[in-house]
């Protein structure tokens, strides 16, 4: 069974709404304090260009660590797979996403994985152009290809904010830099990093990108290889190994689905061969996974059969 009306995702969403309360908002970057808890929208997907949404569906959310997967995709068609993982892990951690420990503990100084804040710095890093602006434009002319908008743009505030405030990403970068990891100035890539984090799009935005890595890298509109399939393929795999950070395990058994989320209160799902999905609920867990997001793809996983296990 699949979803095929708005109708049928608007009750997933009233029966989910009740979890927006367990949950609090992103607190550490102070632009996204301000979000509204009880928010909650969910849009599907599909290849044929249909798509169903319901819930606070036009609410406008930052991609954050959504973003990581798209930079991803972009350092993996700049540089090559054998450049990328040089620098960057395939191994998920077990640690919170802005962890430092690993990078101290393991020999040599290498990132786990592009899906933690320290590989997704050094990924962000690798995106080519000879200057921030021409790196940033690059990467938001790839999300407006993704989206099919060419509108997309970023949000200044909360790139602003999350630069002023950002201290632990800067002490990562640092580490980085002394290991070799990378070699540019860190203020720049952290401003990089930060406008990277702050583009901004809607849920049914986020499902359409998800479909694109659903159908293996093909834009459903136009039929072309926005991303090469090896390189969407890898993505995917990341993103059931490491993409709901520390709580992936649970969520590969509780879901299913390649997906990602980020501390905006996004997630974006790609569920393989069949659609894409995109949510927004700001209210985070403990892990900073959207609480009553994780709730509706786990009731979506059920109704429509979605895990790939
Ligand atoms: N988990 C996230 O969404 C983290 C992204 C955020 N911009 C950070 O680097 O801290």
């Amino acid at each position: 069974m699949q979803c095929e009306s708005s109708q049928d995702l608007k009750n997933l969403v009233d029966e989910a709404r009740i979890y927006t309360k367990e949950g609090q908002v992103a607190q550490y970057i102070p632009a996204l304090r301000e979000a509204d808890p009880d928010k909650l929208a969910v849009a599907v997907y599909y290849p044929n260009g249909n798509c169903y949404a319901a819930g606070d569906v036009k609410h406008k959310m930052t991609l954050q660590s959504i973003s990581k997967v798209i930079s991803l995709a972009l350092a993996l068609m700049d540089r090559g797979e054998g450049f990328v993982f040089d620098y960057v892990g395939k191994e998920p951690t077990g640690d919170p996403f802005n962890s430092v420990i690993k990078l101290e503990t393991i020999s040599p100084s290498k990132p786990l994985n592009p899906m933690i804040n320290a590989g997704a710095l050094a990924v962000t890093h690798m995106l080519m152009g000879s200057s921030v602006e021409e790196r940033f434009t690059r990467l938001l002319d790839f999300v407006k290809e993704l989206t099919d908008k060419p509108t997309i743009t970023y949000n200044k505030e909360i790139a602003q904010s999350e630069f002023e405030t950002a201290e632990l990403n800067r002490a990562l970068c640092y580490f980085l830099k002394q290991h070799g990891v990378i070699n540019e100035d860190v203020e720049e890539l952290m401003e990089l990093y930060t406008k990277q984090c702050a583009i901004e799009v809607d849920s049914v935005d986020l499902a359409r990108i998800g479909c694109v890595f659903a159908m293996n890298g093909v834009d459903p509109r136009t039929g072309k290889q926005i991303i090469p399939a090896n390189i969407a393929r890898i993505c995917k795999t990341f993103m059931v190994t490491c993409g709901m950070y520390n709580a992936s395990g649970e969520f590969a058994i509780d879901v299913g689905i390649p997906a990602k989320s980020g501390v905006s209160g996004g997630v974006m799902g790609a569920v393989p061969n069949r659609c894409g999905i995109g949510i927004y609920g700001a209210a985070l867990d403990d892990k900073g996974n959207s609480v009553a997001g994780l709730k509706l793809l786990e009731m979506m996983s059920r109704k429509y059969a979605l895990s790939m296990f």
